[in-house]
């Protein structure tokens, strides 16, 4: 039977560690601030941009949460990032995805101040990332899962990373991350079009699956003692739950459990991390402001 890796533990302990990085900057006069564009009624992304903004608030930071409708237009909401990009009380800013159709989430996300972009969605900190440089942002979730690997004590040296999806917040910066100096994985990188999915997932000696297709990896596609990393969070319908649908990841949770060295479930693996990683992306960017702030002032008294 596999380590069940516990993403909710491990992502409060990170929130524990944020709360105290909060508390020195607020006892040196700064409050890190996260704002959160919600355009629309999607019910998920209120769920998450809900935790996002009480996440805050148990860490001591601010959070402002943006409400648009549905119908908003392209230019009410450059006009609310602009707002936000040059607000000095915010220091990182989000747009929720997924957009409403009539927008087109790459003109956003390229709206937002690279400094206040936390969710790392930028080009500019794209870029960074894929680069190596510790100036940009890394998207939360690919953040979240080095961190379980790195506390799970999960070695990624010289191991074969097989990651199912290609999607620009998940799977690309995981595939940068694992395969950089320090991390040194050989990655592979499938998608929709790869032919004979399993020939390669049964390769991995860690697994990422993060397609959104309840129940896509079966026992049979993993290698036994794998390290298999769920990131799939889709709402099935079930009418014997009381709020109506279940969450299922994208791996068969029970069988592949019995094959895997370790598995993240879900909910609890994955998710929570994401959270918490996008606290410590706020932290950053508001120590940043901070320090320069301090530098111009001690450069200001000589
Ligand atoms: N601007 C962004 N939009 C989206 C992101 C993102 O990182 N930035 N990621 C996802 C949604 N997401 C955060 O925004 C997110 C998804 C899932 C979870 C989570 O904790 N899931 C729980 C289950 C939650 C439930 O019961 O519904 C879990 O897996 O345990 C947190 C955040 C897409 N959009």
């Amino acid at each position: 039977m596999a380590r069940i890796i516990d993403g909710t533990a491990i992502a409060r302990e990170i929130r524990a560690e944020v709360a105290a990085q909060v508390a020195q900057l607020r006892a040196e006069g700064t409050v890190p601030g996260l704002a959160v564009v919600l355009v629309g009624g999607d019910p998920a992304s209120e769920v998450y941009v809900r935790s996002k903004t009480r996440a805050c608030q148990e860490a001591g930071m601010h959070s402002r949460l943006l409400q648009l409708p549905e119908t908003a237009t392209r230019e009410e909401l450059f006009g609310t990032i602009d707002g936000l990009n040059a607000d000095p009380d915010i220091h990182g800013v989000l747009v929720q995805l997924p957009l409403p159709p009539q927008l087109n989430a790459k003109e956003f996300l390229e709206r937002v101040s690279p400094a206040k972009d936390v969710d790392g969605f930028h080009p500019n900190n794209v870029g960074r990332a894929f680069v190596g440089d510790p100036q940009g942002f890394v998207p939360a979730t690919p953040a979240g899962i080095m961190e379980l690997l790195r506390r799970e004590r999960i070695d990624t040296h010289a191991q074969h990373a097989v990651i199912v999806g290609r999607s620009l917040i998940v799977s690309k910066p995981l595939a940068s991350l694992l395969m950089a100096p320090g991390a040194n994985s050989t990655v592979t990188l499938t998608h929709r079009h790869t032919v004979d999915l399993a020939q390669y997932t049964r390769m991995a000696d860690i697994l990422v699956v993060a397609v959104g297709k309840p129940g896509l990896i079966t026992a049979e596609m993993v290698k036994p003692g794998a390290t298999v990393i769920d990131v799939g969070v889709t709402r099935v319908d079930d009418p014997s739950n009381p709020r109506g649908y279940v969450i299922r990841g994208d791996v068969d949770f029970e069988a592949v459990a019995e094959k895997a060295g370790a598995i993240t479930p879900v909910p609890g693996g994955v998710g929570p991390m994401t959270i918490a990683m996008l606290l410590r992306n706020t932290i950053t960017a508001a120590q940043r402001v901070h320090d320069r702030a301090s530098r111009k002032a001690k450069a200001g008294a000589r």
